[in-house]
């Protein structure tokens, strides 16, 4: 602690925690990233370069190219802590440290993926000013040379319902603040965005204050240029723009609480059906009277809803609505941005970088209320990546040290068997949270207590069938634009349509990733049930942790200095400027509670006490026969060993 301390004051945030990384969040703008700096660490053995997410990407880099594996980087973290800035780091610093076939992944159109997933994905929570709200999954292919060849992005467990629903104080995606403050007349009259109602059933307004407005104008255009720069065609823009104008007037249009199900007020409703290129009749007729078409069983017990009638309010419906008409622009937008990715070229390794929603407490930003159904999905994926990072750490280690004999040795079966305690401790935390469905509960994550609120979460077993109607909608759209961008464009991911989105990547290894996930999803139990939200989010988890589990993982860890930084204003300030950014800004107590929670130090006195580089011998043998060559000249560069265990014994 005192050491992280120490170098937090001294403007270093990052530290090698053994082989993973640990950064705090500097709540400023460091001049640490720059192509001078990125020069630095190119070639660079980690062991020979200072702690910095360069050396992350570095060292992920050479192990590439030394061993031809798959290699993943895992970003852990509380909410705001700093895992999407330094996502864009690695990318940044992979794309121009090993460049790319052609040149066709400039930093620009980098640049522009972020600005596009920034706006679509991202919104204000109480734990963080641009939070984002849906996990992902960079993939870089690399060819032979080293170059990048390819690249795709798949995301995952979009937080779709915040389009309609969300805890107070918190906003939709940016996406809407963008568009109702930067479209210019005509597009205004377009989505019949002149005259904003005052209440919406999903609460989306315009921003009142100047600045604010100000700044999402200046997002609004900044988002355009990123669409062009990845050729996204004004015909294309204008498709998502006249959902998202349909969005906003489904909230503007409501539903009746109580009698026959219909829309409150049918001229917003009239102007949303406009927008979506359908009659009102037919919008009415998918989104209230289609309930009892295609029910799928319950999650629990099995029954068909559809035998028992319809279970869902006149605004569940809505609601389901316009949060599958934005799960739908959700997964076009990502599919344009792959577009833009894609090439034919030949590759053999990739590297992945994997960032999620970070953990979520409402408790932690002084918020007076339980956790809600999306904060536990953003918290169990985390909780399934710590046990990752458990598994490679601790349980693999242990296996390791079992097979060559010398655990005794050298004295650390006890810790080990320590973190195994620990390990089994936090492998009982996926049990509970499916326990809390039923009872209602508390859970901790490391060292962090969360209360949940349960109000309303069976619902989120059941699915509405309006949410599948959304598809159909615009895909019988009569506006071209909207039918062109979604007619056939998921012909081969549709399995997956809603849940993962991104599978169209073209490249042999893109492929090969969409074809195990779709696994995931079409064998055994998850086949009969996937349909059920809590099924599909356990299913979700499982397709990104199986993917990850494939490659070497490096681990990066962010932590947050402070609790303050939470919501609440700008609190970022040029590093070093300002007393703030001192010694005694850290809050040592959150710091000790997040180090505990990570079990980063268990994993250290485990690095320290074991040998902590290893390879296997087959790899050992690939990297130095050069030096024995009369034995490769007697065995063959490809000779098997039958039993490498004996060769370190
Ligand atoms: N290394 C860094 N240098 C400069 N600013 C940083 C750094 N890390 C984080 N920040 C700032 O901290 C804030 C939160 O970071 P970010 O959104 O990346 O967190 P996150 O962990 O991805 O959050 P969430 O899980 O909620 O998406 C941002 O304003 C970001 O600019």
């Amino acid at each position: 602690m005192h050491s992280l301390r120490q170098r937090y004051g001294g403007n270093l945030i990052h530290s090698f925690v053994g082989p993973n990384m640990l950064i705090i969040n500097p709540l400023s703008t460091p001049s640490m990233y720059s192509e001078k700096v990125m020069h630095m660490f190119k070639g660079c053995r980690r062991e020979d370069t200072a702690p910095h997410i360069y050396a992350v990407a570095q060292s992920a880099y050479r192990n590439l190219l030394t061993t031809q594996q798959d290699q993943s980087i895992v970003l852990l973290g509380k909410s705001g802590s700093g895992k999407t800035t330094n996502c864009q780091h690695l990318v940044q610093y992979l794309v121009s440290i090993a460049g790319s076939t052609g040149k066709i992944f400039s930093a620009e159109k980098w640049q522009a993926v972020y600005t596009i997933l920034e706006a679509f994905g991202n919104c204000f929570t109480t734990m963080n000013t641009n939070a984002s709200r849906f996990s992902h999954v960079v993939s870089l292919d690399f060819d032979q040379a080293g170059q990048v060849a390819s690249a795709s992005i798949q995301t995952m467990l979009l937080e779709k319902l915040r389009v309609s629903r969300r805890p107070e104080a918190e906003s939709t995606f940016n996406v809407f603040y963008y568009l109702m403050a930067g479209a210019d007349s005509v597009l205004r009259t377009e989505l019949h965005l002149n005259q904003l109602k005052e209440s919406s059933a999903f609460g989306i307004h315009p921003h009142s204050k100047t600045e604010e407005k100000q700044r999402a104008i200046q997002q609004f255009t900044k988002l355009q240029a990123a669409m062009k720069v990845l050729g996204i065609s004004v015909e294309e823009q204008k498709a998502l723009w006249l959902i998202l104008g349909a969005i906003y007037h489904l909230g503007a249009a409501g539903a009746t609480k109580a009698g026959r199900r219909q829309f409150a007020h049918h001229e917003w409703a009239q102007k949303a059906a406009y927008l979506l290129g359908c009659t009102l009749d037919e919008l009415s007729s998918l989104i209230f009277k289609n309930q009892t078409r295609g029910m799928q069983p319950l999650f629990r017990g099995g029954t068909d809803d559809a035998s028992q009638g319809c279970k869902f309010t006149a605004l569940e419906c809505l609601e389901s609505m316009a949060s599958g008409l934005y799960s739908e622009v959700f997964t076009v937008v990502i599919s344009l941005i792959n577009r833009a990715l894609k090439s034919s070229q030949h590759s053999l390794c990739s590297i992945l970088i994997v960032d999620t929603p970070g953990f979520q407490n409402p408790r932690l930003a002084q918020q007076q209320r339980g956790a809600t159904f999306e904060e536990l999905c953003h918290n169990y994926t985390q909780e399934r990546l710590q046990t990752l990072f458990h598994e490679r750490t601790f349980v693999q280690e242990l296996e390791r040290y079992k097979e060559v004999h010398s655990c005794r040795k050298h004295g650390i079966t006890d810790t080990y068997a320590h973190s195994l305690r620990k390990l089994l401790q936090s492998g009982k935390l996926t049990i509970l949270i499916i326990l809390i469905f039923i009872s209602g509960a508390s859970l901790f994550h490391g060292t962090d207590w969360v209360e949940y609120n349960i109000q309303g979460w069976l619902g989120h077993a059941k699915n509405n069938p309006a949410a599948q109607s959304a598809a159909t909608l615009l895909q019988d759209s009569q506006k071209k634009n909207i039918s062109g961008l979604f007619l056939g464009r998921f012909s081969g991911a549709t399995v997956l349509s809603g849940s993962i989105a991104g599978l169209e990547g073209s490249s042999q290894l893109a492929l090969r990733r969409a074809t195990s996930m779709r696994k995931t999803f079409t064998t055994g139990v998850a086949a009969v049930k996937k349909r059920s939200h809590c099924i599909q989010v356990k299913l979700q988890v499982d397709a990104l942790i199986d993917m990850v589990r494939r490659s070497k993982v490096h681990f990066v860890h962010c932590l947050l200095p402070k609790a303050e930084a939470f919501g609440g204003g700008d609190p970022r300030v040029p590093h070093g400027e300002s007393s703030d950014s001192g010694l005694m800004t850290l809050d040592v107590g959150l710091l000790r509670a997040q180090l505990r929670g990570s079990k980063l130090l268990d994993a250290l006195r485990i690095y320290r006490q074991g040998y902590p580089d290893h390879m296997v011998f087959s790899e050992f043998r690939r990297r130095f026969d050069v030096l024995a060559p009369h034995l490769t000249k007697k065995h063959g560069r490809n000779y098997i060993v039958p039993d490498e265990k004996r060769v370190s014994l």
